[in-house]
């Protein structure tokens, strides 16, 4: 064995949202951990996802809002947007984040990190660069990747990913969105509000994994906003033209080209793992990603997955979810497994959708017996002050009142999903949310809305005005 031969308690191959939890957390709790990172420490989500996808909708939202302005009786003059600006607002915004995630400060916790990519040798051995690493416990974490969808052409015209897109410091005149996904609704409400103009491409219908009676909300106000949509729409070929991009594509049987001056590929992910040398190792895989037990343990009982490269629920928050299972299992040896039942999400769009737990498609498919209940925005007075009316909330329950899920599409719905997680993962019933006091005049007040809507019936019934009649004369 070669001085280059490091032997550790836990190696985590890749340093984004999963990795580096998983070695902050490994080597605070005291043990030996090595972190092996090919690309930029902070992985999507800091350099080429959530970050810069955030900075830039907030460039886009903050020039909308000047648009919209008049309503309130302020008047400005028309917004001018200097992308080399935004560009720099972008880049700036990853830099405050970065030291966090930089290798200074996991060198600093003690991790050791090494900066190449990682490959297996064996079922306990991995070489990175000239360093080869036994480890009781291998992590992977490697993420994920924009798929190239199988357009004919497609190889031969310059095209934008999100690992790419974040570095355009000229505004797209023109861009064309294949996918109309998270990605491909953030991004084009973004482009939109700075100025492009932006058509969606999408095969299905857009975010189809969300309740579409919320999405049409989203449509509605892109549509309104000028973003124009082509859904059930399959892309047949792309080719170079004088402007840039062209794609010839089938709507309704009918084919049509539909030119850009840029085109975004936002069409899903697929997991990196072919350069792991996985066969080595004994650990089984799908196109999906990596196959994990509930423990998150692949086929290969020393090494786990985390993160996107397992192909389940690709966001930030459910890597840093596995990073806490994982360390559980591998460090404390506690049988700790995942449980998916109040998984959320939001679609930052503006106005935002915001999920947890069973939609009403999801019951439906399960056949359990629920309750659906709606509250409007329109019936909010903080939204109505702030001129933001168009959203609703849609809660699902049992037919006795437990919570099942929750759906929100309008202002905030982002940040006011949170105690419907909190309810789910405690188990707690309608009557907990309609009692709870909320604060006059708030968004959150939906929720408690919502919440006493699934009383109204009873509370208002004849009985209830019955013997609401008799005790009075006791008065
Ligand atoms: C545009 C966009 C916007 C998004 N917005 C959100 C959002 O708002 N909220 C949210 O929750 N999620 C969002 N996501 C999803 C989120 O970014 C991912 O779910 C998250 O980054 C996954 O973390 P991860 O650790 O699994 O992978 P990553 O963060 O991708 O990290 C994997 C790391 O592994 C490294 N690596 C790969 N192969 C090797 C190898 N062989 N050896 C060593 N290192 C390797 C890579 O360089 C990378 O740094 C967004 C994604 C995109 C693309
Ligand atoms: N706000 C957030 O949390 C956030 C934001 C962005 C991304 N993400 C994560 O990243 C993942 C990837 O995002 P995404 O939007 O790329 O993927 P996605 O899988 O969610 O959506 C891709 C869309 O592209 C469509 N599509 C696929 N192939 C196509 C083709 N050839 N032509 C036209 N349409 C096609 C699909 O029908 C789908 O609607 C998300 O699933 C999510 O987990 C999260």
């Amino acid at each position: 064995m070669g001085n280059n031969t490091i032997k550790t308690d836990i190696c985590v191959i890749g340093g984004g949202s999963a990795g580096l939890s998983i070695a902050a957390g490994a080597v605070q709790m005291g043990a030996d951990t090595v972190l092996v990172e090919a690309g930029k420490m902070g992985g999507d989500c800091l350099n080429y996802g959530c970050v810069p996808s955030k900075a830039l909708l907030t460039a886009g939202k903050v020039a909308r809002t000047w648009k919209k302005s008049s309503q309130f009786g302020v008047t400005y003059t028309k917004p001018e947007v200097d992308f080399h600006k935004v560009h720099d607002h972008v880049k700036a915004v990853i830099a405050d984040i970065e030291p966090h995630d930089s290798v200074e400060r996991f060198e600093s916790l003690g991790v050791t990190v090494i900066q190449a990519p990682g490959a297996f040798v064996d079922g306990k051995t991995l070489k990175a660069g000239d360093v080869t690493i036994q480890a009781r416990r291998f992590v992977i974490a490697t993420g994920s990747r924009a798929m190239i969808p199988p357009i004919e052409g497609i190889g031969d015209v310059p095209f934008l990913t999100n690992e790419s897109v974040f570095d355009l410091t000229d505004l797209p005149k023109k861009i064309i969105i294949v996918g109309g996904g998270p990605i491909g609704c953030e991004l084009g409400q973004a482009f939109r509000n700075l100025g492009s103009e932006v058509s969606i491409v999408e095969m299905a219908t857009i975010m189809p994994k969300d309740d579409p009676e919320l999405v049409s909300v989203i449509r509605n106000r892109l549509e309104d906003d000028g973003i124009s949509f082509l859904e059930q729409t399959k892309v047949l070929a792309a080719r170079k033209s004088s402007e840039g991009v062209s794609l010839r594509v089938e709507v309704n049987g009918k084919e049509r080209e539909i030119a850009g001056t840029h085109l975004l590929l936002a069409a899903g992910r697929v997991p990196n793992l072919e350069k792991l040398n996985l066969e080595a190792a004994g650990i089984r895989y799908e196109r999906q990603g990596i196959n994990v037990d509930k423990g998150l343990r692949t086929s290969n009982r020393k090494v786990y997955a985390a993160g996107d490269v397992t192909g389940g629920y690709q966001f930030t928050h459910m890597a840093a979810y596995d990073a806490g299972i994982i360390i559980r299992n591998a460090l404390f040896r506690l049988p700790a497994k995942v449980s998916y039942n109040a998984v959320p999400w939001v679609t930052y769009t503006d106005p935002e959708l915001a999920h947890v737990g069973l939609s009403e498609a999801d019951a439906k498919k399960q056949k359990i017996e629920h309750k659906i209940l709606n509250w409007s925005f329109a019936d909010n007075d903080r939204a109505r002050a702030e001129r933001r009316t168009e959203g609703k909330i849609k809660v699902i329950t049992t037919l006795k009142g437990k919570i099942l899920g929750a759906s929100i599409v309008g202002l905030q719905a982002g940040e006011l999903i949170l105690p419907w997680g909190l309810a789910l993962s405690k188990g707690l019933k309608i009557g907990d949310m309609a009692n709870v006091i909320a604060p006059y005049p708030t968004l959150s007040e939906v929720s408690k809305r919502v919440a006493g809507s699934y009383y109204t019936e009873s509370l208002f019934s004849d009985r209830v005005k019955k013997v609401v009649r008799f005790l009075v004369k006791f008065g």
